[in-house]
């Protein structure tokens, strides 16, 4: 025999508790927050919308209470013939049902462009939120975080089409008004004209459809939430398909039927999801409440005839309540301008919001925006990695462990290490975009954190191994190294040179002004190489506008084997005076550097000039020797394929690194 409660009453009131909060987090706190974009929209034309909508909510009411009144007046006008009092009344109660009918096919427009306008101001103020939240972050840890990418996502979704935005659901919202007014009234009018059972009946039933059919749509849009990862590869299988990227690849290693293949069974997997979800979440609840409404509206319906067949309402009371009746019942389905519209933005804002949360939660450890400004002229004497120690957020893996690195101003310094060794994370601390997680760095013995992050990037000038190709004219992409200074042309012209790219660039169509890529009127695409030239003649042009520091990260790692001995030949000449860092896993692309740093586990494991390092024969040596002997036997996996002379290339190489 058991004894105590019985666990089914604990875990149904648990159960109710849990749904409970679930329809808040779902359907009331996301409808809150459509509700609190309105300001945005303009408070004048909101109440203006409103108080149009409650018109518009009543005046078919006001229609169907004149024809009904005019049903009642027309014997007695018939009686009385034209010109009596009671013809008169008839005249006057048509001429007001034909204005509230005229009234609403006039106002009616006048709402749609209205609202209309109030979705696009809601809309662009929510964008330009968004953006202001994404750029908020003075460093890069949250834009590397897959959860706050997938969160934008979602947020993103709203404005990436143009139905269903959050500026749509607040019109939606101030449209309910009219649909909610003319239920109320016409629930009102009901009471009056047949008694209040029926009129609570008719209301219940219309609810209850309503009911239905919102919440047939919330569990509805979860199941697309569930497939989000589906849906994501069905985007990805989509953009390998449809753009220049991939195509290569795809048809050289013959993947378009795999390709096409896998498509349509992802495609497949989701549709046939969505057929049992809708079957699932809507014909069950559509065939239970359709017949409670069916039931409560036929009832009301008995009930008036009954009361006309015993001539215990008039005919005019009749007339009305039958109608509104019908009309009430119509109030029972979907709001083509509010429902979906509303579930989407729900699921816009909702991300939104989880977006904004995270960022906070990301904040702890993120750069701060520090408020110093930069001393003219730092480094004066040195930046230096004071014991920095690194690891990214959410991993536990040590990148940099008590990192002690001194780059001496003025002078080159190279920073060698195998792929992974943490040498690009060393760029983006000095960067700013990461604050370390121990230690500082330091310019002249400040800690850099202290300056205003905007005015220490300007002082630094970083081209990044991923740097970006901005589909903007070659002017513009390479005065873009310092945004903050009116565009110089001559000054982009020096830099082009310097890069080695300018000769390339005065012989396109239209000179520095045509636009680097192919989908603008006149523009026209670079190889690889050209545009990692253009990426350095940036970094030329931020030292040219005042930065003191130049960080190449694997800057000719898209060059040619002689191109690249070319570049680093002629690097250390352009660059005398700039504290500069040069960041290779090719040992033999540094050699020219004043002071060279190996960095393997998280730690300088040898540092000195080239020959230094060569005599001691440690790590660098081994790895150069290696390298080295690779060039010169043509075997230099990144390089062999991509020459047509390559015996000549070879050779300037292992004449390069055995200079
Ligand atoms: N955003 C990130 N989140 C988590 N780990 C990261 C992130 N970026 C890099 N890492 C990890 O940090 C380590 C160091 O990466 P880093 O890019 O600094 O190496 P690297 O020396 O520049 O390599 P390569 O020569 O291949 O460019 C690697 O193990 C890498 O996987």
């Amino acid at each position: 025999m058991t004894t105590g409660t019985p666990p089914s009453a604990g875990s149904a009131t648990a159960g109710l508790r849990a749904t409970w909060a679930n329809w808040v987090e779902e359907a009331v706190r996301p409808r809150l927050r459509i509700a609190r974009l309105l300001p945005s929209g303009g408070v004048g034309l909101v109440v203006f919308l409103a108080v149009l909508n409650l018109v518009l909510g009543l005046l078919p009411v006001a229609f169907v209470v004149a024809t009904s009144t005019l049903v009642g007046e027309v014997p007695a006008a018939v009686g009385g013939g034209v010109g009596s009092a009671a013809w008169d009344r008839l005249t006057s109660i048509f001429l007001l049902a034909a204005a509230a009918f005229l009234l609403t096919q006039v106002l009616t427009p006048v709402g749609n462009a209205l609202g209309q306008q109030l979705r696009r101001r809601v809309d662009s103020a929510l964008r330009d939120d968004a953006m202001a939240l994404m750029l908020r972050p003075v460093g890069i840890g949250p834009l590397e975080d897959q959860r706050t990418l997938d969160e934008l996502n979602e947020a993103v979704r709203a404005f990436d089409r143009d139905w269903g935005t959050p500026g749509q659901a607040c019109f939606g919202m101030v449209a309910l008004v009219a649909r909610y007014t003319r239920l109320v009234a016409l629930v009102v009018a009901i009471g009056l004209a047949i008694g209040w059972p029926s009129a609570l009946g008719v209301g219940a039933a219309v609810l209850a459809f309503r009911y239905g059919q919102r919440g047939g749509l919330r569990k509805y849009s979860r199941v697309g939430r569930d497939l989000i990862g589906r849906m994501r590869e069905i985007g990805y299988l989509h953009e390998l398909t449809m753009t220049d990227v991939a195509a290569k690849e795809i048809r050289v290693f013959g993947l378009t039927g795999w390709l096409a293949d896998r498509y349509a069974a992802v495609w497949e997997t989701v549709r046939n999801t969505f057929e049992r979800a809708r079957r699932r979440v809507y014909l069950t609840p559509y065939l239970v409440l359709t017949l409670l409404g069916l039931l409560l509206a036929g009832g009301a319906m008995v009930y008036a005839a009954q009361l006309a067949a015993t001539g215990r309402v008039s005919l005019t009371a009749l007339a009305l309540g039958v109608q509104a009746i019908v009309l009430a019942i119509s109030l029972g389905g979907y709001y083509p301008e509010a429902d979906t519209s509303t579930q989407y933005a729900m699921l816009s804002l909702t991300a939104l919001q989880r977006l904004r949360d995270r960022l906070d939660e990301l904040d702890e450890g993120q750069p701060t925006p520090g408020r110093a400004g930069v001393p003219p002229g730092t480094p004066a004497a040195s930046l230096a990695f004071d014991r920095v120690g690194f690891h990214y957020p959410d991993s536990d893996r040590t990148v940099l462990d008590g990192i002690e690195l001194v780059l001496p101003a003025g002078r080159c310094t190279a920073v060698v290490g195998v792929n992974g060794a943490g040498k690009t994370t060393l760029v983006k601390l000095l960067a700013r975009l990461y604050e370390p997680t121990s230690g500082a760095v330091r310019a002249d013995g400040v800690d850099i954190a202290e300056f205003d992050p905007v005015l220490w990037r300007r002082q630094v000038g970083v081209i990044f191994q991923d740097f970006v190709r901005y589909e903007l004219t070659a002017a513009e992409n390479i005065a873009l190294g310092a945004a903050h200074v009116p565009v110089d042309r001559a000054v982009v012209l020096r830099a082009a040179e310097r890069a080695g790219i300018a000769e390339a660039l005065l012989a396109l169509p239209d000179g520095l002004d045509t636009p680097l890529s192919r989908a603008y009127p006149g523009g026209t695409d670079l190889s690889g190489g050209q545009w990692q030239r253009i990426a350095i003649a940036r970094a030329f042009y931020a030292l040219e506008a005042g930065a003191t520091v130049l960080v190449l990260d694997e800057p000719t790692a898209a060059l040619d084997v002689r191109a690249e001995v070319a570049f680093f030949d002629r690097f250390v000449e352009l660059t005398r005076g700039v504290t500069s860092l040069l960041i290779s896993h090719r040992f033999s692309s540094v050699r020219r550097a004043d002071h060279i740093v190996v960095v393997d586990g998280g730690h300088v494991v040898e540092r000195g000039s080239h020959d230094e390092l060569i005599a001691a024969g440690g790590h660098y040596a081994r790895l150069f020797t290696l390298q080295a002997k690779r060039f010169a036997r043509g075997l230099d996996a990144e390089d062999d394929e991509a020459e047509d002379d390559d015996t000549e290339d070879t050779a300037a190489v292992a004449e390069g690194v055995s200079r």
